[in-house]
């Protein structure tokens, strides 16, 4: 396909994730199987197109005065792509298979209007309903983290230290040109290819050797902050695929005692065939039958990871097509699964134990009021200061990461460089 020809393939679909309100990855799915001449560059192409669409999609509308997946798609390539006037014209010609060329509106408008003009959340790439509480949790710089939320994210490693170190990877993965992240000590980062293209790093021996898992740096400093100690008996009650379980695993040396659950049966069945690659022999999946099964381990465990159901607003970067498909019903929902499994988890806490509440998200109704809800009914249990948590991530500081309300760190792609994640740290009496 020739460039232009990927555009106007682009705004199709575009139109059919719009008129039909389906997730990005089906539309994008669904054209490749009726577009069998598509290769597989054409399609990691049309993938970067739509997803950038998306990130950009209330700026790009804004700039070009419209609401159509043409606008979007004009407004993106001049807003993430540096795109102008003159390029555009050489792409957007109407030959054969190519976009129509630019009307005079839309000349108008890209020539005359600036996003520094535009509201706030317009300029953040924010749904306009959430944008208050996006303000409540990033004060000043709600306009500058919603932008970090609406570029691409890089492709984050954790080393499997139970069977590499981060040396030895970083030789392995040298013509990937991985890098050391700078804050996970077990971290490396794969820069995109073109087009935002994610580097193929599962088809690499050194990940069917088990060396290494895909896991963005904020979550591995989620679960460094967690601190899972040799020896320790563990709790990891929302574990789904097991990412922060085989983090353990290996923070643990293979030694204590890690139990993997989840309400969900399918997020949990990929966890047998991860935990065998990676060599971890310290977890006990408990495949919930009906009901969690859990009471054994009622105030028994040294920690219990609370790795919560949540809107996945830090993940933005990743996964844009949430960020628009989020309603407000939903976000209630969320909020009454975390209050349901901070309760579960604290159960099994035993005294002078610790509960670890973690969310993907940067929303305050989702963190901070979700802690504040579980303290008002848990006295017996006290957050940690900041300055402790900081460190065991190794920030320098505390202050810039801290929560509104002050009751966990709040990482995100503009403080920490990382997808949004909140984590606190609750020790029971
Ligand atoms: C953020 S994901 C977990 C990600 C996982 N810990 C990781 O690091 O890969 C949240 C998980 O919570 C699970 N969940 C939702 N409600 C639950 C409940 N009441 N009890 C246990 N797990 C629950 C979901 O099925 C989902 O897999």
């Amino acid at each position: 396909m020739t460039p232009a020809a990927r555009l106007s393939a682009a705004i199709e679909i575009l139109t059919d994730i719009e008129t039909r309100r389906r997730p990005a990855a089906d539309a994008l799915k669904d054209w490749g199987l009726s577009h069998r001449f598509a290769g597989s560059g054409d399609r990691a192409a049309l993938a970067g197109l739509v997803y950038d669409m998306l990130r950009r999609r209330a700026s790009s509308r804004w700039l070009m005065e419209a609401e159509t997946p043409r606008a979007t798609l004009i407004g993106m390539l001049v807003l993430q792509r540096g795109e102008t006037l003159e390029s555009l014209a050489g792409l957007f010609n109407g030959e054969r298979f190519a976009p129509e060329p630019l009307t005079t509106e839309e000349q108008t408008a890209l020539a005359s209007r600036k996003l520094a003009d535009a509201a706030p959340d317009i300029q953040a790439d924010v749904p306009h309903w959430l944008w208050t509480s996006f303000e409540a949790a990033f004060g000043a710089d709600a306009v500058k983290e919603g932008q970090a939320l609406a570029e691409r994210a890089p492709v984050d490693l954790r080393v499997n230290t139970l069977k590499a170190s981060r040396e030895k990877l970083l030789a392995e993965l040298e013509p990937l040109h991985a890098t050391a992240t700078p804050l996970s000590a077990w971290g490396l980062r794969v820069p995109l290819g073109p087009d935002g293209r994610s580097p193929a790093v599962q088809a690499e021996e050194s990940f069917q050797k088990g060396w290494f898992e895909i896991q963005d740096e904020g979550s591995q400093l989620a679960g460094m902050i967690a601190a899972a100690r040799p020896g320790e008996q563990v709790l990891d009650l929302c574990a789904g695929g097991g990412g922060k379980t085989l983090e353990f695993a290996a923070a643990m040396d293979n030694k204590g005692q890690i139990f993997a659950t989840d309400s969900d049966k399918r997020r949990l069945a990929p966890i047998h065939e991860r935990l065998s690659r990676a060599g971890a022999r310290n977890v006990q999946v408990r495949t919930p039958r009906g009901a969690l099964l859990i009471e054994d381990l009622d105030g028994h465990m040294d920690m219990v990871l609370v790795d919560a159901p949540c809107s996945g607003s830090g993940t933005w970067r990743r996964n844009p097509d949430a960020k628009w498909r989020l309603r407000p019903s939903s976000l209630a929902d969320r909020q009454k699964d975390q209050a349901a499994v901070l309760k579960a988890g604290a159960k099994a806490v035993k005294p002078g134990g610790r509960l670890v509440f973690v969310t993907c998200s940067v929303l305050p109704e989702e963190n901070d009021a979700s802690v504040q809800a579980f303290l008002a009914d848990h006295s017996d249990f006290t957050p940690a200061p900041l300055q402790v948590l900081a460190k065991a991530a190794g920030f320098s500081g505390f202050a810039r990461f801290a929560s509104s309300q002050g009751l966990g760190l709040q990482l995100s792609p503009n403080r920490s460089g990382t997808d949004g994640f909140f984590v606190t740290v609750l020790h029971r009496a």
